[in-house]
């Protein structure tokens, strides 16, 4: 029999939701992996529990959230796969709890949301998106007013990450003065100037592009008393997360011309597919341009983002390397060839390590290479036997205190 280099592939079942791009289903298969479900929306409540029930990794996108409820029926999961940057619907904890490692792609569609952003900025300083819908209903207005050129305004970025970055730098070079505020101490790119306070920024922007993580702080942070602080005339852009801006205050700002205009492309109720309508008290404003969550969406990201995050699913999967995870223990393995790989994931408890180690001893098992890394709630041990030893040492771990989860690698 040939050496079993993970646990047999073809009883492992890939759930990959919100038509994830078909690069991934293509990697999984290239390696072996053939039971992979694919649907092109995400499923919610009985639909959601029926189809993670039995999966051992779920792939997903921004929209399927996987609750500490979802997880809870999910008893075969054994990683997730955010195909996207942000990971908040996911309950990070409640997976490391459960021994489950999230991964997710965090840089793949940085410069598709970039991109967008910039077109955007220049759209709305141009009042574009409002001369645009007056041509769909057979209208002419050609005038300049309310248009300018980008060249001199400023640019206020709220988030100064990969995107936030990126898009500072592609702004410098349409001639744009950048400022940006973080709640980290970030190093300006180019020109860049940090601002000590969020008001400060708002207060000096043309401008102002969102690019924060859905959290707590994050949740509504900009409301009416924000945008008051606004320059009067000035557009906000936010493809970061629904929940960042207060869309009420937003519609007032856009009713009493405070704002100029706005992008949106993140909403805090989006459909869960395409054959879903869309609500919004937006739709009714000409001067907003309103796209449907795709910042990310572009050929190349979509494309690059199926094969990263199913590379991670499959190493880890095969060799028990988590690096890169956002909720877990990063362990960056070597290959275990001739040996047998053992993986237990424990509650992050003192003793562990040592109480493994003494019952090994015990039973006469020799370890041929150990890892351990640790997280706030979680520990996660990694050993090398002889294939002969294998059984009684899963045996040994799995009756060990504080155990999670352990699992055996040919
Ligand atoms: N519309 C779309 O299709 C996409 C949206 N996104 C969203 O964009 C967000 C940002 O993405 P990246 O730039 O890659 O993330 P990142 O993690 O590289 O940057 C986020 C930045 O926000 C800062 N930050 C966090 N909380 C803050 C607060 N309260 N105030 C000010 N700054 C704060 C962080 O310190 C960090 O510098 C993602 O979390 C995701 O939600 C990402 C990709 C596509
Ligand atoms: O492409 C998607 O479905 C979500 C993109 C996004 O919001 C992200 O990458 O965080």
């Amino acid at each position: 029999m040939q050496p079993r280099l993970s646990l047999d592939k073809d009883k492992l079942k890939f759930l990959l939701l919100e038509g994830i791009h078909p690069s991934a289903v293509e990697a999984l298969k290239q390696d072996g992996y053939h039971q992979v479900e694919t649907h092109t929306h995400a499923p919610i409540g009985a639909e959601l529990i029926k189809a993670i029930g039995n999966a051992h990794f779920v792939g997903l996108r921004s929209r399927t959230r996987l609750t500490e409820e979802v997880l809870s029926q999910a008893p075969k999961l054994t990683a997730i796969g955010c195909f996207c940057i942000g990971t908040n619907q996911v309950d990070l904890r409640a997976a490391a709890r459960r021994g489950i490692p999230v991964f997710n792609a965090p840089f793949s569609n940085t410069r598709s949301v970039a991109e967008l952003v910039l077109g955007e900025i220049i759209m709305l300083l141009r009042n574009i998106p409002e001369k645009n819908a007056i041509l769909h209903r057979e209208g002419w207005v050609k005038s300049a007013s309310n248009s300018y050129e980008v060249r001199g305004k400023t640019l206020g970025i709220i988030g100064y990450g990969h995107i936030g970055t990126q898009i500072g730098v592609l702004a410098e070079q349409l001639g744009m003065a950048v400022i940006f505020y973080d709640i980290e101490n970030k190093l300006a790119l180019g020109n860049a100037r940090p601002m000590h306070s969020l008001v400060d920024l708002l207060e000096s922007a043309d401008v102002i592009s969102l690019h924060v993580p859905e959290t707590s702080a994050t949740q509504n942070m900009i409301a009416a008393p924000q945008i008051a602080q606004m320059r009067r005339g000035s557009c906000l852009i936010n493809a970061s997360r629904g929940t960042v801006v207060d869309i009420q205050a937003l519609v007032d700002a856009l009713e009493s011309h405070h704002l100029q205009g706005a992008a949106v492309d993140v909403f805090p109720a989006e459909p869960k597919g395409n054959d879903e309508p869309f609500k919004s008290p937006l739709v009714r404003f000409d001067n907003v341009i309103l796209t449907p969550h795709i910042g990310g969406s572009t050929a190349e990201a979509q494309a690059n983002i199926g094969v990263e995050v199913v590379t991670k699913l499959i190493r880890y999967s095969n060799n028990g390397s988590t690096t890169s995870a956002v909720n877990f223990p990063e362990v960056s393995l070597p290959e275990h060839s001739g040996k047998c790989r053992l993986l237990h994931i424990h509650r992050n408890v003192p003793g562990v390590l040592a109480r493994i180690n003494e019952r090994f001893s015990q039973a006469g098992i020799n370890i041929a290479a150990q890892y351990l890394q640790t997280s706030v709630d979680v520990g996660y041990v990694v050993i090398d036997v002889d294939a002969s030893a294998s059984e009684i040492a899963l045996d040994q771990l799995a009756s060990i205190e504080g155990t999670i989860r352990c699992r055996i690698l040919y």
